[in-house]
């Protein structure tokens, strides 16, 4: 691992997003909704930035960390669990943090799990001592055993990890969890989760001292309102005026809406920009209370 370079005075930003994986789709759909847009290079492994001074850098997740501490990046998109990794590795090594994570961006949801064989009786983290534990997370582990103050060895691995019990290399795993299904289909169980772990936008400790703290800046506030209205919805309907608390009622995730009445009479025509989940349930639940013509449209963009 490098030392931390100076970071080079730069009038462009430079963000590295995982090449082709789980995150690099969200990602990139992410960033184009906060305005961002890119000519592609040939190889796809560098992305000029039209828009605004920003480019993409396509890259292996697990290298996103480094090319922030080592001032190649500015910003990546990687998972937590491989963020905190990392700095947990520098951090045995005895290196200062370098990079941090500056947002949690609400996909690439998963946990970092401890498992144990189907049969074991889980009585708690004691019973791991003496054990070993296979993990592509060692770090993590490690850090974790530790304030269990338990012993066991860390069984190292690059993938694969959760076949190691069956191969006879190791007691139990530590490894990524979503839907339980790659554990069940080794005869293993999730027992704890040391870790829960989505896509972060990580950035340096440090603030960059020159052009790219606006553009960072600026950068930050349009990805806070496109993940603050990520799931909002615009609800358009009218409702007679004595049915306004009732209808009121359901939509308490709702910001103050807009109301006016209908060519004089009793009826309003109301603008709701709502923030949780529109379900069926509850659009039906809205006209029981009187609401009519409900229209649910989603949400682009929003200037706080
Ligand atoms: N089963 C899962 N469900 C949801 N998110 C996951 C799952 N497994 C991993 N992730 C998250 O997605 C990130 C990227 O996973 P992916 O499998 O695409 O990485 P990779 O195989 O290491 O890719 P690369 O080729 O870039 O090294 C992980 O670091 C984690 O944050
Ligand atoms: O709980 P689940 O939904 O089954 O997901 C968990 C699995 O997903 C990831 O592996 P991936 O599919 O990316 O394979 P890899 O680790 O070999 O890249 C992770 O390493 C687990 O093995
Ligand atoms: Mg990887």
């Amino acid at each position: 691992m490098s030392p931390p370079a100076t970071p080079a005075v730069r009038d462009r930003l430079r963000i590295a997003i995982q090449k082709s994986g789980r995150l690099s789709e969200p990602a990139r759909a992410l960033l184009a909704s906060a305005g961002l847009s890119w000519r592609e290079s040939r190889d796809r492994l560098f992305c000029y930035g039209e828009s605004l001074p920003v480019d993409l850098l396509l890259v292996r997740d697990d290298d996103i960390p480094g090319l922030i501490a080592d001032g190649v990046c500015d910003l990546g998109v990687v998972g937590r669990n491989v963020l905190l990794e990392q700095a947990g590795e520098r951090s045995e090594a005895g290196l200062p943090p370098v990079f941090r994570e500056w947002r949690a961006l609400g996909f690439g949801g998963c946990r970092l799990s401890i498992a144990v064989p189907d049969g074991w009786d889980w009585q708690g983290p004691a019973q791991l001592a003496g054990k070993r534990i296979a993990t592509t997370y060692p770090n993590q582990l490690r850090a974790w055993l530790r304030q269990q103050q338990v012993e066991a060895d860390i069984v190292v691995l690059s993938g694969s990890v959760e076949i190691a019990p069956r191969l006879g290399q190791a007691d139990a795993i530590c490894d990524l969890v979503s839907s339980g299904a790659t554990l069940a289909a080794n005869q293993l169980k999730p027992v704890l989760d040391i870790l829960q772990s989505e896509a972060v936008l990580a950035g340096p400790v440090q603030p960059f001292g020159d052009v790219r703290a606006e553009l960072a800046d600026l950068l930050l506030r349009r990805m806070d309102g496109v993940l603050r209205i990520r799931d909002s919805k615009l609800l358009l309907f009218q409702a007679p005026r004595e049915a306004l608390p009732q209808v009121l009622q359901l939509l308490p995730d709702a910001e103050p809406p807009t109301m006016c009445p209908v060519d004089g009479s009793e009826t309003l025509a109301l603008q709701a920009l709502c923030h949780g989940a529109m379900t069926w349930q509850r659009l039906e639940d809205l006209k029981r209370a009187g609401a009519r013509g409900l229209m649910v449209l989603p949400v682009e963009r929003m200037l706080a």
